[in-house]
């Protein structure tokens, strides 16, 4: 993996200005994507994965904000900010201009699919019509030449008897076969880079299976990068190359897909995999321990330490950045959690935590003037 990253997001950093306070939905996240990989952003509902991937296509709106980092595609800059003569932050003259994002790279370079295809169709104007015209709009070509190629795009990614599909409104297909359309408008300018939300997460298992197997198919015909944004880590193991793990606004792992099962080396990862089905396991799940907290009045310390069965004293005081815990054949294995001996800052001898004293650790921590939205119940 020494060629240059096809994406490359560094520190990022993506805010929400809320009356009850500073939302960091996502707090300083760094990952690339290579030529024809498959890169997962997993974690739980409000790890920040959305406002992640919406925040590379500069798809965040008010009152959200990229507020520092950098993002770079094929070496153009997407976002970058840098001091200004008045102490404070501007866009650096590199930077895109939103017109050129919208007319060059949005579509044409990387596309997004989102998990409701209804929110992407319009139920008045029939599948192929749409596909046609998104065609036409992007590449140059006539009319007819379009319909031809927005029929071969349906035959290609599965639906059967394209040429009969091609005249049906959204709601006469299936919600996999919706998904299928999505797909086929997103490769429709052959993009480098296809950023998936939850593609396949309102679909059941059956379908969602032959949907994963068709993009398996498609990355190895076309080559196309995807960033798969998923909570589930079945479908992680099933497509990702590698795996980026969020929790609460910043990456806690990332590893190639075989290392970070076998190797797991953050423990929000370990309850992740814990709360996984297995088909060879009873059907007993093990939740992971507690609730997130809120984005805006995160844990001291290691953000996870309140859940964490391995959390000792030092994870209330010290916030890990994420640091590579091992060399693997397909690149670093990286985590955040200072149980590694590469953090040393005294994980051996610091205390174990019981379950009832993180919450009041974590109380005495936290500063009486901060805005905070559950009132404190939680810690009485
Ligand atoms: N418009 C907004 N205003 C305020 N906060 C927001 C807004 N959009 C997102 N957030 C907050 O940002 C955080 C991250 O949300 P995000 O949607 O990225 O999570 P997610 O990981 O995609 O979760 P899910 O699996 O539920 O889709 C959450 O705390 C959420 O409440
Ligand atoms: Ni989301």
């Amino acid at each position: 993996m020494s060629t240059e990253p096809l994406l490359c997001v560094e520190n990022l950093q993506t805010q929400f200005h809320t009356k009850s306070g500073i939302v960091r939905a996502v707090d300083g996240i760094s990952f690339t994507v290579h030529e024809g990989e498959i890169v997962g952003l997993v974690g739980e509902s409000g790890a920040g994965k959305s406002v992640a991937s919406m925040s590379l296509l500069r798809l965040i709106e008010s009152p959200g904000e990229i507020v520092g980092g950098e993002i770079t595609y094929k070496g153009e800059t997407i976002f970058s900010l840098e001091d200004d003569t008045d102490g404070g932050r501007r866009e650096r003259e590199a930077m895109l201009a939103n017109d050129e994002i919208r007319r060059r790279i949005r579509g044409n370079e990387i596309a997004m699919i989102f998990q409701d295809p209804m929110k992407s169709l319009n139920p008045v104007f029939t599948v192929g019509g749409q596909l046609r015209e998104f065609i036409e709009l992007n590449r140059d070509l006539s009319g007819s030449e379009a319909e031809t190629e927005a029929i071969r795009m349906l035959r290609e990614v599965g639906i059967p008897d394209p040429e009969q599909r091609y005249g049906e409104y959204p709601h006469q297909f299936s919600g996999g076969m919706r998904q299928r359309v999505l797909i086929a408008m997103a490769l429709a300018c052959e993009p480098s880079l296809i950023i998936a939300d939850e593609p396949t997460t309102a679909l059941d298992v059956t379908v969602e299976g032959q949907i994963i197997d068709l993009v398996d198919d498609l990355q190895d015909r076309y080559g196309t990068s995807f960033l798969w944004v998923t909570h589930d880590m079945g479908v992680v193991a099933e497509i990702c190359d590698r795996v980026n793990v969020m929790y609460l606004g910043e990456i806690v792992e990332q590893a190639p897909v075989d290392d970070l099962f076998y190797d797991t080396s953050h423990p929000y990862t370990a309850a992740l995999l814990e709360s996984m089905p297995r088909p060879d396991r009873a059907t007993e799940l093990e939740p992971i321990e507690g609730v997130m907290p809120e984005a805006i009045d995160p844990p001291s310390g290691c953000r996870f330490h309140p859940r964490c069965p391995d959390a000792r004293e030092v994870c209330t005081r010290v916030h890990p950045e994420t640091k590579t815990v091992a060399e693997t054949e397909d690149g670093p294995h990286r985590a955040a959690c200072v149980k590694h001996d590469v953090f040393d800052v005294g994980y051996d001898e610091s205390v174990p935590l019981e379950s009832g004293e993180k919450a009041t650790v974590e109380s005495a921590e936290s500063s009486p003037n901060q805005p905070s939205t559950d009132g404190g119940g939680a810690h009485e």
